[in-house]
């Protein structure tokens, strides 16, 4: 006898009689609809939080950037992010990072067409922003390859599930940065507000090792 698939509301309620593993179908609707919760439900970062965050990622990255520098005898290249509404601001890091001289380089991210990975323009403050696509800004600078990349994200999971906006676009930048068998280089950044128990994860989902938020600097199993 043919065994008919499992009705969708246990595959959303119990994913582990799957064993984990839910069709690509069912985790795109998933992810939509976690999506649209996760917008309305979403809080702006009160600026107390904002400076919390930011000041957790340059105490990470200033002893990162140290032993870069001691190890390859330049620069770390931080890809970071232009704030879209109701985000995170990175801003007061990047001009932070800036300042300290030869440990960092900074290169915000250029939305590029869709289906490829961003590409990463180096930042000084004062640079020109240009428009981009989806209201994302980019400067004009030169095309850097980061060598850590800290990743925007609407929600996340204790496992360093990552949820974005939808476009893939972070999936495929971590992919070709760190190529299967090498160290993620990223750190997520978000409100613990921004937690859910799980986010659903398709072939292409790369987890993140760490998350950064007001409350502390979260070590997921992809750091292990
Ligand atoms: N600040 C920031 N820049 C970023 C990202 C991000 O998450 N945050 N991205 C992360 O990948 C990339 C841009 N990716 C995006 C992909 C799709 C949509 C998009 O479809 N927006 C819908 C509204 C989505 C919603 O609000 O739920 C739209 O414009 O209609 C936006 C950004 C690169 N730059
Ligand atoms: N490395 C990849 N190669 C091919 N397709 C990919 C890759 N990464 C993601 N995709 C595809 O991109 C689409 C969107 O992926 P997903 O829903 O995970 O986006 P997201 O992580 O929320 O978006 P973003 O990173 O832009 O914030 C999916 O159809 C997914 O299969």
């Amino acid at each position: 006898m043919m065994s008919s698939p499992p009705p969708i509301a246990i595959m959303r309620a119990q994913p582990h009689l799957l064993g984990g593993k839910v069709p690509p179908h069912a985790v795109e609707g998933e992810k939509r609809r976690l999506r649209a919760l996760c917008g309305k439900a979403r809080t702006v970062p009160l600026p107390s939080q904002n400076n919390a965050l930011c000041d957790r990622l340059a105490q990470h990255l200033w002893m990162h950037g140290r032993q870069h520098r001691h190890d390859k005898g330049r620069a770390l290249v931080v890809g970071a992010v232009w704030p879209l509404p109701g985000e995170v601001d990175l801003r007061p890091l990047c001009r932070r990072l800036a300042g300290y001289g030869r440990l960092f380089n900074v290169a915000l991210a250029e939305t590029t067409p869709a289906g490829t990975a961003l590409r990463f323009r180096r930042w000084q403050p004062g640079s020109a922003m240009v428009q981009g696509r989806y209201g994302t800004c980019h400067p004009k600078g030169i095309v850097q390859r980061p060598d850590v990349l800290l990743v925007p994200l609407v929600a996340w999971d204790e496992h360093g599930g990552r949820l974005g906006y939808g476009g893939g676009y972070y999936d495929r930048t971590l992919a070709g940065l760190f190529p299967p068998g090498q160290p993620v280089q990223a750190l997520g950044f978000a409100l613990e507000s921004q937690k859910v128990p799980h986010v659903p994860m398709g072939p292409h989902d790369v987890s993140l090792p760490f998350i950064a938020t007001e409350m502390a600097l979260h070590a997921t199993a992809a750091a292990f």
